[in-house]
């Protein structure tokens, strides 16, 4: 399903539109294949669907960040990004909805794509 998840688009997502049910939510992430956690965000407080990357140096953990934010801007669909000196935090979340949308895991999967190209991962 994750290839699917990423084969998918983005679709405009209103306020009112329904989240995702908790047993969608499970089966989208098991379908991410264990590399993305749900984690309540600081500042918002819904749980978001996050993922920590270490990368070698700054230059590269960037350079996945431009090519995830590109990503979301062909998406109309837009992720919190915590770029640091070896590291990126990507998380997803629908803000119209305040939770969960397919939005999230379609954008997620894309994501690992972007990763599985990414220089300077660090395993
Ligand atoms: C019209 C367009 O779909 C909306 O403005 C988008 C833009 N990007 C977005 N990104 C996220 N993460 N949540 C949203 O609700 C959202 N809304």
């Amino acid at each position: 399903m994750s290839s699917s998840l990423a084969a998918g688009s983005c679709v405009p997502c209103r306020r009112g539109a329904p989240a995702l049910s908790d047993a969608d939510v499970a089966a989208r992430l098991q379908a991410l294949g264990g590399a993305w956690q749900l984690a309540p965000f600081a500042d918002s407080g819904v749980p978001v669907l996050q993922r920590s990357v270490r990368f070698r140096n700054f230059r590269t953990a960037l350079a996945f960040t431009n090519a995830v934010g590109a990503m979301a801007e062909a998406q109309k669909h837009h992720p919190a990004l915590l770029t640091e000196w070896g590291s990126v935090r990507v998380a997803w979340w629908t803000h119209a909805i305040g939770g969960l949308h397919d939005n999230d895991f379609i954008c997620a999967a894309k994501t690992d794509e972007l990763l599985a190209a990414a220089e300077g991962v660090k395993e």
